[in-house]
């Protein structure tokens, strides 16, 4: 095991713990998707993983090692880690070239000079390579700060909401590039995210936070079909939440239903469409069953009154 994290008690203030026995495994080579809302402590999880705060009780081990947090270290986090925090604490006068290339040693320059250039292709930075961070939008000096935390290969990588700043067409390429990179170099990695779809096909487990607690810890697969609760559910996308007064009534196995989930079939839950929406890959439509407004997606327009399966 790589990374345990066991029993971990931490709070910012006395009166009430944000985790109170909270327990991790990362294996050597896995990705973890850490989820859960705003608020829940992803960020902070990672930050006391890294070792920049101390905790209050429990035990962090790194290679079976015992953590011992900012005390542990002269020079704050873990050397066999890096983390990419959501400030991203670039050199300001040192160009973008210096910056992914500052804990690369001088040693060998041509050596140097190759994987800085083979950084700047992974984040798609490679023409931006003399320019000073205060000259790039807040998406690109993310994707200097992953560079640099690539640049000598950590054992793992923590990365704080990497994606939130770079549009729809960066981003695609970013986490094909980043993704491959993690696996071809066998590096762990906890990778922190308010957009799940964004991961999933790259995410060995899903971690999700609520409110400090660790509720849930599969599969991508497996927390689709089985999502905790209804927070879990929401944390996946749209999906349509049941009471259980709506569930018996609709004989329904559970209480959230992703729209795909939903079929038309030619007998089943008489529905009436009230909205038909394109959406790119597929048509968004509201339909209602008596009060009750659900959303399902369909290849086809839908009007008029429809037959559901749950
Ligand atoms: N330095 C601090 N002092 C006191 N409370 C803090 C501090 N930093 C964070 N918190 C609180 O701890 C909780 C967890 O915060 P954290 O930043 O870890 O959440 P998060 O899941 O990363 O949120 P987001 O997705 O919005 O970044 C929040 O309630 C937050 O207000």
């Amino acid at each position: 095991m790589l990374l345990e994290v066991k029993n971990l008690y931490f709070n910012y203030q006395n009166d009430k713990p944000l985790f109170q026995n909270l327990n991790l495994n990362v294996d050597e080579g896995q990705i973890i998707a850490l989820v859960g809302e705003s608020g829940c402590g992803k960020s902070t999880l990672l930050s006391l993983i890294y070792g920049l705060i101390d905790w209050q009780d429990g035990e962090i081990l790194f290679e079976g090692e015992k953590l011992f947090g900012p005390k542990g270290n002269l020079v704050p986090g873990e050397s066999q880690m890096k983390f990419v925090a959501q400030n991203y604490d670039l050199m300001p006068y040192g160009t973008v070239y210096d910056n992914v290339g500052k804990f690369i040693s001088n040693i060998n320059l041509k050596e140097k000079k190759e994987k800085v250039e083979e950084l700047l292709d992974v984040v798609g930075l490679t023409e931006f390579a003399r320019v000073i961070p205060k000259n790039l939008s807040g998406g690109q000096q993310q994707r200097v700060a992953i560079a640099r935390a690539l640049a000598v290969l950590p054992k793992m990588l923590l990365l704080d909401e990497p994606f939130s700043n770079l549009d729809f067409s960066r981003k695609f390429e970013l986490r094909e590039k980043l993704f491959n990179y993690v696996k071809e170099n066998d590096l762990s990695l906890i990778i922190s995210t308010h957009n799940l779809e964004e991961v999933l096909p790259w995410a060995d487990k899903i971690v999700v936070l609520q409110q400090g607690r660790l509720i849930q810890n599969d599969s991508p697969k497996e927390t689709y079909e089985n999502p905790y609760n209804d927070y879990v559910a929401r944390l996946l996308g749209e999906v349509n939440i049941f009471t259980e007064a709506e569930k018996s009534q609709l004989n329904l196995n559970k209480t959230n239903y992703f729209p795909y989930q939903i079929k038309i079939v030619a007998s089943g839950v008489e529905a009436t469409v009230s909205d038909s929406r394109f959406a790119g890959s597929h048509y968004r439509n509201k339909l209602l069953i008596n009060d009750k407004s659900i959303i399902i997606y369909t290849d086809e327009f839908l009007e008029g009154k429809v037959d559901l399966q749950f």
